[in-house]
């Protein structure tokens, strides 16, 4: 299949990136980041998650954050919700849109979120269906598509069956996360090809982490089979809070950089994204993970 003209890139780095990160960063760091990506071209900024602050507390002050952040009419803001209080907090934060999040793996699935599979698309059922009414969109995560932490490879009919629950529960998109990282090519389009026999693949999204360095090569797969959703985190920000190791998402300057090369549009200005990433990285006291970020700046100081 040919790949596709226009990759819609899912910026996560200010929920994903940020939600596991050490160093503190404060409410007004985090507007101003999602600020200075607003002036990037892109389109989708996630930007909290309404989750039990006990559990994520770098995700405690998302309410002030969406409260602060200079919304463009054009931008999605989206956040988690991974029950009704998370509505609630995300519906009184004005969001037009939230995440719901499940996981391909039992025993992932418990430690996230403290449910297993099944539990876990009960509870999320009345969050989709009150939101819909609500006039916000939906969409869904499905973590652990290509392993898991604690039960290694995941059977592809697994990650379809939720996708296909997810789906069924209004989701507009349901993005699926190698949370680990641990996936290769052939593995990422067998999952895609399960998936899709539910899904179409325009509402198909791909989540990699890069941990083991294979993320760029598992999204150019997905794109030869017409999938046009990237998520990515600006810097390479990131990891997960239940899966020890995991390093952060595939960069947005890395992404951005093959899909230019691949003459694909993204509407996102990588330059813009740089500087946003230099911002975060001074914050948090370390270099851009992005290969491409760290290139282009030995570059220019050459
Ligand atoms: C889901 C729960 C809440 C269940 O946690 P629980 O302990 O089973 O929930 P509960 O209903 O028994 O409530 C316990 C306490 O949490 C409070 N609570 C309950 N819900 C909320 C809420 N929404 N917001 C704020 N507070 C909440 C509730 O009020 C109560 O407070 P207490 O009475 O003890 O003071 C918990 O497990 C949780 O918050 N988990 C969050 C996990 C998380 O955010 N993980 C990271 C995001 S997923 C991810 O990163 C993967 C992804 C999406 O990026 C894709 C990939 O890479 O794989």
């Amino acid at each position: 299949m040919a790949l596709p003209d226009f990759v819609k890139i899912v910026e996560v780095g200010p929920r994903d990136g940020l939600q596991n990160e050490k160093a503190a960063v404060s409410t007004e760091q985090k507007v101003r980041l999602i600020d200075m990506l607003s002036e990037t071209g892109l389109k989708v900024i996630e930007s909290g998650a309404f989750v039990s602050p006990k559990w994520v507390p770098q995700m405690a002050d998302s309410a002030e954050v969406m409260a602060r952040i200079g919304r463009k009419p054009d931008i999605s803001y989206p956040v988690l919700a991974p029950n009704l209080k998370g509505l609630e907090g995300a519906l009184a934060a004005q969001a037009e849109e939230i995440a719901i999040f499940g996981a391909a793996s039992e025993s992932f699935s418990k430690r996230n979120i403290n449910k297993s599979i099944a539990e876990s698309l009960d509870a999320f059922r009345p969050v989709a269906e009150k939101a819909l009414a609500e006039g916000l969109r939906v969409r869904g995560y499905i973590s652990c598509v290509l392993g898991c932490p604690y039960e290694g490879r995941i059977d592809p009919t697994v990650v379809a069956e939720v996708s296909r629950e997810l789906k069924s529960m209004g989701c507009y998109e349901i993005s699926l996360g190698d949370t680990i990282g641990t996936g290769t090519p052939e593995e990422a389009r067998r999952m895609i090809a399960a998936v899709a026999e539910y899904v179409p693949i325009e509402e198909i999204g791909v989540h990699f982490h890069d941990t083991y360095g294979q993320a760029l090569a598992n999204l150019y797969a997905c794109l030869e089979m017409g999938v046009a959703v990237a998520d990515a985190s600006v810097a390479g920000l990131g990891g997960c809070p239940y899966a020890k190791g995991a390093t952060g998402n595939v960069a947005t300057e890395d992404v951005l950089y093959m899909l230019q090369g691949c003459g694909i549009g993204t509407g996102v200005d990588l330059t813009k994204v740089m500087a946003a990433g230099r911002f975060i990285s001074d914050v948090i006291g370390r270099p851009p993970v992005s290969r491409v970020h760290r290139a282009l700046m030995a570059k220019d100081a050459a």
